[in-house]
């Protein structure tokens, strides 16, 4: 047996929603997409789906003692999540089990009603809502929380909100995250507050009704985070980052009709989030690859960068390359662009040209410099790949040759999610995978191939597919290249990945 269990034990003390969007049930599955042991004592059974909240069945506040002191009588519990707590006496129970136990990570979210509008707390009850939180490291109020716990007006403005984080902070002695969601506009920024120190975490709006069950989903997953030994701030980033991606693919779940979930488990999903209606040809060209994307997993160069263990020679070999890829995709991107038949084609192409730009600015130049010798053989063999099909003037059969480049390298964003950056030497190279703006735009890749594919002859779909699969397999072979075309050497000088950023 090693000295530490394999994964944070993380207890959910919350209501139950059966529609699985909130609660206990978006606890779980938060505390499971990061890695966690779930657990859950159940506060309140809730009738509620998408649209309402049609009831509130609480059990007697013993019975409440008597699930934490099952557990805690007989586990470790290494972090405590709060939810919906009902009423005053299970407020107390909960207060005064945390009180005696001291777990090492209480994160409460101070539910008061629900998005649809139906109160979870009793009026009376928040009072004691505000003594519990002095018990708790972490506070996780909605503007609306916020304003009924330091008893002022819902903020209205985010710096309002901030001013009213930092009351809530002194007065309690705990963090608070003030959260963005509710404000007006495009952004969704989050911050954590302490005292009077404000750390803040930009996000953009996700347009969607798909928000049931953020703010547990939010708490669940700090709480997991936190156990497993990131810090608030790095925790919030991580967390946050696929809370967006998870809002963006809640609508494909097609779970009820009114504020449906978020898909908390999106980052596990072996699909990409693209169509997955039957017969999409991105999904058809996904699936047939399914065989040669085990392989790129398996790819030691791909393990390396996931567990940090890969030598610094190897990653700086793949992005003097990788360099090189670039500049000729950027191009056949630009010949793209001039074949697209529509306007919003033409300007995605365009878009995601000036980003394959950027991305060697950005990244590779600062750490590999300008020096990026010779193209490797791989290198040369997609490239050549890429730049013949676009020379046949094909628009579908091109679309299907550069559309690896971006599922592939967004389902490892997707993969790599979850992954604690604390102190992981690609951290920044593993955040640039999972950027959200690049994963939606592999989404938005893949249903100009699935439309174009819609309207292709039988002739062009068969070199869709071929063009397609071939890109596949210069990806993997691309990825192995780095791993096996290098040599290590230890007097090697460029940037410790470790110090970059
Ligand atoms: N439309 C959205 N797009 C992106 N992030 C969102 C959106 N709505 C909520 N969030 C995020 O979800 C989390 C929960 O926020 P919020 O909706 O304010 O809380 P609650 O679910 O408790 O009402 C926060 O991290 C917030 O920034
Ligand atoms: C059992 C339970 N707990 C919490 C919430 C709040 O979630 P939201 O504010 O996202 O509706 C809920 N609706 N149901």
């Amino acid at each position: 047996m090693s000295a530490r269990p394999s994964r944070p034990r993380v207890l959910a003390i919350a209501g139950s929603d059966p529609s699985g969007g909130a609660g206990i049930q978006a606890d779980l599955k938060s505390i499971a997409a990061f890695g966690g042991y779930g657990m859950a004592a159940i506060t309140a059974l809730t009738a509620q789906n998408t649209r309402a909240v049609d009831g509130v069945h609480a059990p007697p506040a013993e019975f409440v003692a008597d699930q934490l002191r099952a557990v805690s009588d007989d586990i470790a519990v290494d972090a405590v999540k709060i939810g919906m707590l009902f009423s005053a006496p299970i407020v107390e129970v909960v207060a005064d089990w945390v009180r005696r136990t001291r777990p090492a990570v209480v994160v409460l979210d101070p539910v008061m009603i629900s998005t649809s509008g139906h109160r979870l707390l009793d009026a009376a009850a928040e009072r004691a809502v505000l003594e519990l939180a002095s018990a708790a490291h972490l506070i996780t109020p909605n503007l609306d929380e916020l304003a009924a716990l330091v008893g002022a007006p819902r903020a209205a403005s985010w710096s309002d909100a901030l001013d009213q984080g930092r009351r809530l902070s002194r007065q309690t002695g705990a963090r608070v995250v003030v959260k963005g969601g509710h404000l007006a506009g495009p952004s969704a920024p989050d911050a954590l507050v302490d005292g009077d120190d404000v750390y803040e975490v930009p996000g953009e709006r996700v347009e969607s009704r798909n928000t049931h069950g953020t703010g547990c989903s939010l708490s669940a997953a700090l709480a997991t985070v936190r156990a497993d030994g990131a810090t608030w701030e790095d925790g919030l980033v991580r967390v946050k980052a696929w809370l967006t991606a998870a809002i963006r693919e809640g609508e494909r779940l097609w779970v009820g009709s009114g504020n449906g979930p978020i898909d908390h488990l999106h980052a596990l999903d072996p699909r990409t989030s693209a169509d997955r209606e039957n017969g999409s040809w991105a999904r058809s060209a996904w699936d047939r690859g399914a065989a040669v994307r085990a392989d790129i997993l398996a790819v030691a160069f791909v393990r390396g960068m996931a567990d940090g263990s890969l030598h610094r020679d190897h990653w700086a070999e793949y992005l003097r390359q990788d360099a090189h890829y670039l500049a000729g995709y950027g191009r056949v991107l630009r010949r793209l662009a001039e074949l697209a038949p529509t306007t919003d084609d033409r300007a995605f192409w365009a878009a995601s040209a000036e980003g394959a730009d950027l991305e060697v600015e950005r990244l590779h130049r600062r750490i590999v410099g300008e020096d990026v010798g010779m193209p490797a053989p791989v290198t040369v063999g997609y490239l050549d790949h890429l730049e013949r099909t676009a020379a046949r003037g094909d628009y579908a059969e091109t679309v299907a040759a550069v559309l690896p480049c971006f599922t592939v390298y967004a389902d490892l964003g997707r993969r790599f999610a979850p992954i604690e950056r604390a102190g992981h030497p690609y951290a920044e190279w593993l955040d640039a995978y999972g950027d959200p703006q690049f994963l939606h735009t592999s989404v938005l890749a893949e249903s100009v191939a699935s439309r174009v594919a819609d309207s292709a002859s039988h002739e062009q779909r068969r070199a869709m597919e071929r063009a397609h699969d071939v890109s596949l397999i210069w990806e993997r072979d691309f990825f192995d290249e780095a791993w096996r075309g290098t040599e290590v050497s230890s007097a090697y000088t460029a940037t410790d990945p470790g110090h970059v950023g």
